[in-house]
């Protein structure tokens, strides 16, 4: 089975509150995905229609093909991984990882007691008595343990040091290659993830704003500095999402296809192109004053 992830339509509302507008996406099979928005931009809102932990106010969810909600095949192939409070959670790391091996059809043991190592995690411990850090670490290992042919995380790193966030990263990367499905990771922390996104769905305000392949938003972004009268002249024609000045110096990060008709106007005129990062194409993207102007 081909677990396409198809929303047409989808609206969430929580009372008066619009969640999620009229979403449509697509997400293929076997692909890491970065989720990225603003605080309240409706990340986990999505997330926990994909998990069926609620049902779509409006439109469309299904999961290779059929309907989502309470579909029990198809829930048993997804894992949405979160911050989780443990507080009262008695159960040792052991017992944790008894049950998911009970419950979940494709959990790898050995890979999990891998993880548990390379995480230092005490498998005698209950699970109240770790600290957050660890209790994140149990998460993700069972998460990815979990071998899902759709494994979400949400925010699920947010108490792992970043030596900690390393080892999880590696493991992301190297499990997909070796079992690839479909990834999706929600985070704050774009800079530090973006090599791992083939693909990056923007959300702003419950909506899509941009969803494409990392390589291709990444070509649209360019910073431009030089004489600012040439910087001027250069992005007259373009999106100019932000502009810093130093005396007769201008810099400006630029939104739009870049032709090699513009590339080569840039030389001629002597301004130079350079790359912005995903994090600040993120921030400019999704400010106030950009927010309605850009459209794609
Ligand atoms: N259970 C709820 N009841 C009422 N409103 C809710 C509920 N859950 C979320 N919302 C609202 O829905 C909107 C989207 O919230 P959501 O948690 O999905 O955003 P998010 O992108 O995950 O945010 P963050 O990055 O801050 O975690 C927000 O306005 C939030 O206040």
């Amino acid at each position: 089975m081909k677990f396409d992830i198809e929303m047409n339509q989808v609206t969430m509302k929580y009372g008066d509150v619009e969640a999620l507008k009229n979403i449509n996406v697509h997400l293929q099979p076997g692909k890491i995905y970065g989720l990225i928005g603003r605080n309240g931009a409706g990340k986990s809102t999505l997330l926990s229609l994909l998990a069926s932990f609620a049902e779509p106010s409006q439109g469309d969810l299904t999961i290779g093909g059929e309907n989502a909600f309470e579909n029990a095949a198809i829930m048993s192939q997804v894992t949405l991984v979160y911050e989780t409070d443990y507080s009262e959670e008695t159960e040792k790391v052991k017992g944790m990882l008894e049950a998911a091996e009970r419950y979940r059809p494709n959990f790898d043991r050995e890979y999990a007691d891998e993880l548990v190592k390379l995480f230092n995690l005490p498998l005698d411990r209950q699970v109240k008595k770790l600290s957050s850090g660890m209790q994140s670490a149990l998460n993700v290992t069972i998460g990815l343990a979990n071998r899902s042919s759709i494994t979400i995380f949400d925010e699920a790193y947010l108490g792992m040091d970043a030596p900690t966030r390393e080892i999880f990263y590696k493991e992301v990367l190297e499990d997909h290659t070796k079992h690839p499905r479909t990834i999706i990771l929600s985070t704050h922390l774009v800079s530090e993830m973006d090599y791992l996104f083939e693909e990056v769905v923007i959300l702003n305000q419950g909506e899509v704003l941009i969803h494409e392949p990392i390589d291709e938003l990444m070509e649209r972004g360019a910073s431009v500095t030089g004489a600012a009268q040439q910087v001027n002249t250069f992005a007259r024609d373009m999106d100019v999402l932000s502009t810093q000045q130093l005396g007769g110096t201008k810099s400006v990060m630029v939104y739009g296809e870049l032709t090699d008709e513009k590339r080569k106007e840039a030389e001629r005129i002597g301004v130079e192109v350079g790359p912005v990062s995903l994090q600040d194409l993120f921030i400019h993207l999704t400010s106030e004053e950009n927010q309605n102007e850009i459209t794609k």
